[in-house]
């Protein structure tokens, strides 16, 4: 039974029209793989889906129900790690956990940590503070964190930056465990985590070709765009309406080569 779905969904960062026409769903025991260039909206699509930000157009819905109709169900029901590790320098591991757990309701908190450590292999770092944790150790003790209290759902920002092949390991068998329990999880990954039979979205497939939408500026707007792209992409998005930024053109962004549509934009 499809339980997470997103439908028509438009997405804008600042001034830039990210991805337009996105749709995904879900159901219980689903990975799904985020792919796509940089840029391409991958942490952006996340973020709609933890509620952290909002669609210019489209809904998001676990079991029919809009998520923004009820967030705290939904941040009750789901686990989010993004690019940022957030773990504290000035406390311990087992503080920025037991931090992190009193945000959720969890029985026996201490044993959960530990045992949240030691899925992660980093219990006997447990008392050592924050700020002397190497990169990876910091990611893993911010994955640790998606393992205290119940969840339904994981959205794991780039899981695997910083971690070495073993921890790699650990977190796709963690990601296999919690499927196995009806779990849903998406990613976005530029590195195959080794996890069985991952669904793909690829967010280069709805991503906005910005010249493509400037092309069918007018007269104007196109030696605009010539000579100043980014001026040119202001004057169609200024005053933040969807039918300003032209939408239109979105809809064919998967009749272009990916290879071309971002040149010289990054
Ligand atoms: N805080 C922000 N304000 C304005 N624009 C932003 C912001 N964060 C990201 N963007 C823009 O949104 C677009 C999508 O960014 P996003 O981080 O979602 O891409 P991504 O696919 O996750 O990229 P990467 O693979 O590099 O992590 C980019 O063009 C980026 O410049």
């Amino acid at each position: 039974m499809i339980v997470f779905t997103g439908s028509d969904l438009t997405c804008r960062r600042g001034e830039r029209l990210v991805f337009a026409d996105l749709a995904f769903d879900a159901s219980r025991g689903d990975a799904l793989m985020l792919r796509g260039r940089n840029g391409a909206g991958k942490s952006s699509l996340l973020r709609l889906m933890a509620g952290l930000s909002e669609p210019l157009a489209g809904t998001i819905c676990w079991e029919n129900d809009n998520i923004r109709q009820d967030m705290p169900a939904h941040r009750a029901r789901m686990q989010y790690l993004g690019h940022q590790d957030a773990v504290k320098p000035v406390l311990t591991v087992r503080d920025n956990l037991r931090l992190w757990a009193s945000l959720r309701e969890v029985d026996n908190i201490d044993a959960v940590i530990d045992q949240a450590l030691d899925a992660l292999g980093i219990l006997h770092l447990a008392n050592s503070s924050g700020r002397f944790l190497s990169s990876g150790q910091k990611r893993r003790t911010a994955l640790a964190r998606i393992l205290i209290g119940e969840s339904d759902l994981w959205l794991l920002d780039e899981p695997t930056v910083g971690l070495d092949r073993e921890s790699c390991a650990d977190l796709a068998r963690l990601i296999d465990d919690f499927r196995a329990n009806g779990g849903i999880v998406v990613y976005s990954t530029h590195v195959d985590l080794d996890i069985a039979s991952p669904r793909i979205l690829n967010l280069d497939e709805f991503a906005i070709p910005m010249f493509d939408w400037l092309a069918s500026d007018s007269d104007e707007n196109d030696e605009f765009a010539e000579n100043d792209p980014d001026q040119a992409h202001d004057n169609g998005a200024k005053d933040g309406t969807h039918e300003n930024v032209k939408p239109g053109p979105a809809r064919s962004a998967k009749a272009h080569s990916p290879s071309t549509d971002f040149e010289g934009i990054a």
